[in-house]
């Protein structure tokens, strides 16, 4: 039997951290929602107690260092599975990037691994394999929008942005989320986002003040790192996206753009900047 999930990247809307916690994770507080950009993943049964790992990305691990692999490590362990498993990922979100790729991989290998082997894990159970293996991977199995609290993993489904268009830009660097926590002087936070805010602007479905509410303490960790993502913030504005900010840890900054007409003006712009650069629709 061979099945198929998709993985889709998650941008933060806000994101506020209140306090570093004795565990050493930041207790958080933010807004996510799922964009139209996707990782495939193919799941296939494959002879002998073992798991395969394969991707068309050459800069991914295939071994277990792989958040899908954790998944299907976790799922035979608990459920006592001596099935073997081979997860073929077609890689399409940049790596280390801000928009939890990993995280969404290891979400949809544990949907499929459910429907493989047919084990109806209840719901709770599911977050739970997902929190152990990573603080978006909870989000990651929901998705929708939601309000993430904790170090990320307690849930608040949210109202849908509405549709309009996002446009994704990763400069050529990668941002150890590890690192931009660590550098953060949670007690120094000078201004902080409002998910009350912006969870009232989702609930008006105001495309303007969802753009007006955008915020993100951890950009002033990355951008006074990397000028480069400063840069890339000032371009996105001053091409005529509507609301602009850097995603989770970074350094992917997206724009929120409801005409389609400004769409290719500020996608081509932006690749005078960077290579990598997408644009895609908000998954409602
Ligand atoms: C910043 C965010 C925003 O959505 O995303 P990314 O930028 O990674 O996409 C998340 O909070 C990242 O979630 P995730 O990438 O799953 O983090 P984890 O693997 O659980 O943790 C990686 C490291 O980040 C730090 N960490 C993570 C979450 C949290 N609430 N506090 C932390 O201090 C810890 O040092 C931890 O060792
Ligand atoms: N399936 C996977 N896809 C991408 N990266 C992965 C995967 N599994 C493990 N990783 C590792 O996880 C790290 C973070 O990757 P990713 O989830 O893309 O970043 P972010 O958390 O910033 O969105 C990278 O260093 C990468 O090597």
């Amino acid at each position: 039997m061979k099945l198929y999930e998709k993985a889709p990247a998650k941008i933060n809307l806000m994101l506020d951290v209140l306090h570093k916690r004795p565990d050493g994770y930041h207790e958080v507080e933010m807004i996510m929602t799922m964009v139209d950009l996707a990782d495939r993943l193919t799941i296939s049964e494959l002879a002998g107690d073992t798991i395969k790992i394969s991707s068309q990305a050459g800069y991914i691990p295939l071994d277990e260092k792989n958040l899908a692999y954790q998944a299907a490590k976790k799922v035979k362990e608990k459920y006592h599975i001596r099935h073997g498993v081979h997860i073929h990922i077609d890689k399409k979100i940049p790596v280390a990037a801000g928009l939890a790729g990993g995280s969404s991989d290891a979400a949809a290998a544990l949907r499929g691994l459910d429907r493989l082997w047919n084990l109806h894990i209840p719901h709770e159970d599911m977050m739970e394999l997902g929190a152990s293996i990573g603080s978006d991977v909870p989000f990651c199995i929901t998705g929708g929008t939601a309000l993430a609290t904790g170090r990320g993993e307690i849930l608040t489904p949210l109202q849908s942005p509405p549709d309009c268009w996002v446009i994704l830009a990763k400069p050529p660097i990668n941002v150890s989320t590890a690192n931009v926590y660590g550098r953060l002087q949670a007690d120094r936070i000078a201004h902080h986002p409002s998910a009350a805010n912006m969870r009232a602007a989702l609930e008006q479905h105001s495309f303007e003040r969802i753009c007006s509410e955008l915020g993100n303490v951890l950009e002033d960790v990355t951008l006074s790192h990397y000028p480069e993502v400063r840069q890339l913030k000032q371009a996105m504005i001053q091409l005529g996206a509507d609301g602009v900010l850097m995603s989770g840890s970074g350094p992917t900054v997206f724009g929120l753009v409801s005409k389609e007409s400004k769409v290719a003006r500020i996608y081509n712009g932006l690749r005078g900047f960077c290579h990598e650069v997408y644009a895609v629709r908000m998954l409602t």
